[in-house]
């Protein structure tokens, strides 16, 4: 994947279907996949990848987060074998039987990311929730917990924030790397905690950026797109 192009992925969160047409026509030549998520999937459901598919050659990752037990997961990953896309995601957090379910029903080229956790949470989130001593102390090692789970699962890939990537990069090489949480340093934070820009995100292992309201927000999207693939060239070169 030298074109960085490849690399970017835009996420659909709309929940007018005509809005996200809308950008999937603006922004098609300058990205690698659309993502589909909850927003946008619980309005328009499977009629919106079709109607992506027809404007676009660009992949399509569900990005539904199923977290439930497994004989359901099961369900959802054979339901979203037919649709003809990508990628989809599992919470980590259903735990091991799930993932391999999700894992097991996994057909016709569809690839499962297991989510570790959520680049919105920080330390204060998950003391909340529970997590808590020693792992806490470094969130990495949490992270790295997470991980581990979906590479002994069969998960293709991850999505991680940048912070913790390249741990995970070195350490599991054959698992493919999504990272959301990308900021440029001029964008503001929004909901997201753990953040990087698309130079630091790469440089650290990411393979694909997701990147949203950096580029929808902007005064200028085209323009705040060039700066981002040139930064992903950039760091793909040094
Ligand atoms: O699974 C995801 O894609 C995801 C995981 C995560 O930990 N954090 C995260 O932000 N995302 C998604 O990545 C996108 C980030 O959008 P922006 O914050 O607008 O760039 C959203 O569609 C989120 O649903």
């Amino acid at each position: 994947m030298n074109d960085p192009k490849e690399r970017l992925i835009f996420p659909l969160d709309f929940q007018e279907l005509k809005e996200a047409l809308f950008w999937v026509e603006r922004l098609s030549p300058y990205v690698g996949l659309f993502k589909i998520g909850l927003e946008l999937f619980t309005k328009e459901g499977p009629r919106a990848i079709e109607e992506v598919k027809k404007r676009s050659t660009a992949g399509i990752f569900l990005d539904l987060k199923l977290n439930d037990i497994p004989n359901t997961i099961a369900g959802a990953v054979r339901s979203a074998c037919s649709l003809g896309v990508s990628f989809l995601t599992v919470h980590i957090l259903s735990g091991r039987k799930a993932l391999e379910s999700a894992v097991k029903s996994a057909e016709g080229g569809l690839k499962i990311l297991g989510v570790t956790i959520l680049t919105s949470l920080d330390k204060a989130d998950l003391l909340e929730l529970g997590f808590n001593g020693e792992l806490l102390f470094n969130l990495e090692d949490l992270v790295f917990k997470f991980a581990l789970l979906a590479k002994t699962t069969g998960c293709d890939g991850l999505v991680t924030s940048p912070r913790e990537v390249k741990i995970l990069k070195e350490s599991f090489p054959q698992l493919i790397t999504i990272v959301p949480g990308i900021r440029l340093e001029s964008s503001p934070k929004d909901d997201q905690q753990r953040t990087a820009t698309p130079y630091e995100a790469i440089r650290r292992g990411a393979d694909y950026l997701v990147v949203g309201r950096p580029i929808r927000e902007a005064k200028d999207p085209e323009k705040a797109l060039e700066s981002i693939l040139k930064d992903i060239q950039r760091a793909l070169q040094d």
